[in-house]
C-alpha cells in the first residue's frame, strides 16, 4: 500500500477541530498558538494537509488577530450561521459577519444543531445558500443515528439529507463544497465506524453529487468523517479512497492529540 494510491490525495486533505462549546476566547488563544508551535516543530506542511478549527463564535475575533499577527496557516470558521444576512433575528449570526472576521469555513447541520435545536434539512439548505453568499465554504453535515443504523437504511437516509441540503447549489459551488459524514451513534461515544462504514458512505455521497452535479463538481467535492476520530484510528479512515478528511471533536481539545491526527500521513502504512 503507499501513499500515492490513494484517490483522497488528488483532494487536499482537511483535518478539521471542532472545538463545540468549549475553549473560552483566552483558552482558545494559548490553545491555538500551541497548536501552531507543535505543528511548526513537527515540520507540517501547510500546503499538503489543511489543518482549520472551529471555536466558539465569541473566539473568532481573537483567533483572528492571532493568525494574522503570527501569520499561521491554520484556517478556521463559524460551527453555524444564519439563513438570513441582517435583522431580528436576535441570537444569530450573519455569515457577513463570518466573513468579516476571514472565516473560510462554516459547520452547517452539525447533528447537534440538527437535534439539540430541531434543524431541518430546509433551513440547512438556506443556511448552506447564506454561506455562498458570503464566500464562506460550507461544511454541511450528514449522518444517520442508531436507530436508521439498525434498520439497515443509513445510506438512503444520508443521501435524503444530502439532497435536500445541496438543493440549487450550482456544479461550481459543489465543487468546493464540504461534506461531513458524522454517524450521530459515533459522536462521542468511543465507538467509531470502520474505515469500510466511512468509505461505504462517502462513496455514496460522492456517487449522488456526481448525479446531481457531474462528474467533474463530484470529484473535488471533499468528504470528511467524523465521530470519535482519534490518533490511533485516524490514518486507518484516511486511508480510504474517498475520504479527504476528518471533522473531530473531543480529540481536537488536545493539542498533541490533534496534531498527531493532522500528521496522520507518518501513520500510513507504505510498502
Ligand atoms: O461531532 C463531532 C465533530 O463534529 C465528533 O465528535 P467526537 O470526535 O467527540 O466524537
Amino acid at each position: 500500500m503507499t501513499t500515492s494510491t490513494n484517490g483522497a490525495f488528488d483532494r487536499r486533505p482537511l483535518i478539521a477541530g471542532n472545538w463545540k462549546m468549549n475553549l473560552d476566547h483566552m483558552q482558545g488563544i494559548t490553545f491555538l498558538q500551541k497548536l501552531a508551535w507543535t505543528l511548526d516543530d513537527a515540520g507540517h506542511d501547510f500546503s499538503r494537509v489543511e489543518v482549520s478549527v472551529f471555536p466558539p463564535f465569541t473566539d473568532l475575533r481573537g483567533v483572528q488577530t492571532l493568525v494574522k499577527g503570527d501569520t499561521l496557516d491554520v484556517v478556521y470558521g463559524g460551527q453555524d450561521l444564519s439563513p438570513e444576512d441582517s435583522g431580528a433575528y436576535t441570537g444569530d449570526i450573519s455569515g457577513q459577519f463570518l466573513q468579516k472576521l476571514d472565516c473560510t469555513y462554516v459547520l452547517v447541520g452539525h447533528s447537534e444543531r440538527r437535534t439539540i435545536h430541531a434543524e431541518s434539512d430546509e433551513l440547512l439548505n438556506r443556511k448552506v445558500h447564506a454561506a455562498y453568499r458570503h464566500g464562506l465554504v460550507p461544511v454541511l453535515c450528514v449522518g444517520e443515528g442508531l436507530e436508521v443504523r439498525q434498520a439497515g437504511t443509513h445510506v438512503e437516509h444520508t443521501l435524503e439529507q444530502l439532497r435536500r441540503g445541496v438543493a440549487d447549489l450550482s456544479a461550481e459551488q459543489v465543487s468546493s463544497l464540504v461534506v461531513a459524514y458524522e454517524p450521530v451513534w459515533a459522536i462521542g461515544t468511543g465507538e467509531v465506524a470502520g474505515p469500510e462504514d466511512a468509505q461505504e458512505m462517502c462513496a455514496a455521497i460522492r456517487s449522488e453529487l456526481e448525479t446531481l452535479s457531474g462528474a467533474e463538481a463530484a470529484a473535488r467535492t471533499r468528504l470528511l468523517y467524523g465521530g470519535s476520530v482519534k490518533a490511533a484510528n485516524a490514518a486507518s479512515i484516511l486511508r480510504e479512497r474517498d475520504v479527504d478528511g476528518v471533522l473531530v471533536g473531543g480529540a481536537s481539545l488536545d493539542v498533541a492529540e490533534f496534531a498527531s491526527i493532522v500528521r496522520f500521513e507518518q501513520h500510513l502504512v507504505t510498502d
